[in-house]
């Protein structure tokens, strides 16, 4: 007997375009959704659009809470959590980069209660996804949540931010290259459950990144269009694969480790962005096409080695040797690269 089954949860309103930060509240009220909104933010995204998040469920007659967070951390979730267990809090609205969507989509799942994701920085694949992902001491604890009931994704504000907010969200993109080449890695060696639709869609949006480069500049808003439609694709394959497999492999696995390992690490997109580099040499060898990443990367003006990223070698050759110790995700990293072969794919790839 067949007796396969599975669930693939994903957004009922995705709404991209250029002011539809005021359409929050008729996107949300659309979900027919009871209760008023508690509404999470940081401190900039309060002011590009938290406050107006807030603002707007006024204008329409909700009355919004609203927690202001400063770190990805367990903390914060449990912060939120306390006020989102009020029986008045119908729903969570996340507004900010993948700090705040994170923690809002932790704090949701805890309380059962759904979320929309308003993101204020193309910076980041979580904007969609169902998996929310926040370090706790030695480790990072990436885990399934409930997908964003509704996205709204307003493209002024997106190209208004930080030019280098958008050149991560491209190269966390770009690395889901390398992503899908160690799960299907992990698939051959190890049996792990491997998704065709997934692995395509992460792949094909990666490909369709790089093949619209020349259109992503700044302040440009079509560009914010271009980034923000590939970031919803790849949340999609998370979701629909059940894990963040489709767009985290080995480069995210180093980058995790520097965000533990570094003074003051780099975006997150950054961070994989160089990674992948690195671990694509080690997929494909010297004459493979680590060479493309990188120059895909540097077309859209992200980083492509230590220096640019601001880390110091060392902590780069640290991370890429204990980068495996991070979580139980086979990879590339097999159980551990030596330091001199760290060395060497640094070396040769020109990352340090
Ligand atoms: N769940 C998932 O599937 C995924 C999760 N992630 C997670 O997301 C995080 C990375 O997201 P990222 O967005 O890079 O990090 P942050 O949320 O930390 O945002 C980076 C910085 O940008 C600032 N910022 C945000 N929006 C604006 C704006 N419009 N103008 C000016 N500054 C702005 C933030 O300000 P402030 O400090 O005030 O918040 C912060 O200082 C990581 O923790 C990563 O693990 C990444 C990919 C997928
Ligand atoms: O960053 C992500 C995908 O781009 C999420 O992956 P993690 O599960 O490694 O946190
Ligand atoms: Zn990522």
């Amino acid at each position: 007997m067949f007796d396969k089954s599975t669930w693939i949860r994903l957004p009922r309103n995705v709404v991209v375009g250029h002011g539809v930060l005021d359409d929050a509240a008729a996107a949300v009220e659309e979900l027919r959704l009871h209760g008023d909104p508690l509404v999470v933010t940081s401190p900039t995204p309060a002011k590009v659009a938290g406050d107006r998040v807030v603002e707007g469920f006024s204008d329409a007659g909700f009355d919004p809470r609203v927690v202001r967070i400063e770190e990805a951390t367990f903390g914060a979730v449990e912060e939120v959590i306390e006020v989102a267990a009020s029986d008045d809090v119908g729903y969570l609205v996340g507004v900010g980069g993948g700090k705040v969507i994170d923690v809002t989509k932790m704090a949701g799942e805890d309380v059962g209660k759904g979320f929309v994701s308003v993101p204020t920085a193309a910076s980041h694949d979580g904007i969609v996804s169902g998996r929310a992902s926040i370090p706790e001491g030695d480790t990072r604890h990436s885990v399934a949540a409930e997908p964003p009931l509704a996205v709204v994704a307003d493209t002024e504000i997106l190209a208004d931010a930080p030019w280098e907010l958008t050149t991560a969200g491209c190269a966390d993109i770009i690395s889901n290259f390398t992503a899908v080449r160690d799960w299907e890695l992990a698939h051959r060696l190890k049996n792990v459950e491997y998704h065709e639709y997934a692995g395509a869609l992460s792949r094909m949006t990666a490909e369709m990144l790089v093949e619209n480069a020349d259109s992503i500049r700044p302040e440009l808003e079509e560009s914010a269009w271009i980034v923000t439609k590939a970031l919803v694709s790849s949340g999609v394959a998370m979701s629909i694969a059940g894990s963040s497999r489709p767009a985290s492999g080995a480069e995210h696995l180093i980058s995790h480790q520097l965000d533990r390992i570094a003074p003051e690490p780099a975006l997150h997109g950054h961070q994989v962005g160089v990674a992948s580099i690195m671990t694509e040499y080690l997929h494909s060898g010297p004459k493979g096409q680590w060479q493309d990443i990188r120059d895909a990367l540097a077309s859209i003006d992200a980083p492509t080695t230590a220096a640019e990223l601001g880390i110091d070698e060392e902590i780069v050759i640290e991370a890429l040797t204990t980068a495996h110790e991070i979580r139980d995700r086979y990879t590339i990293l097999g159980d551990g690269m030596s330091e001199a072969a760290a060395r060497e794919a640094a070396n040769v790839t020109g990352v340090i």
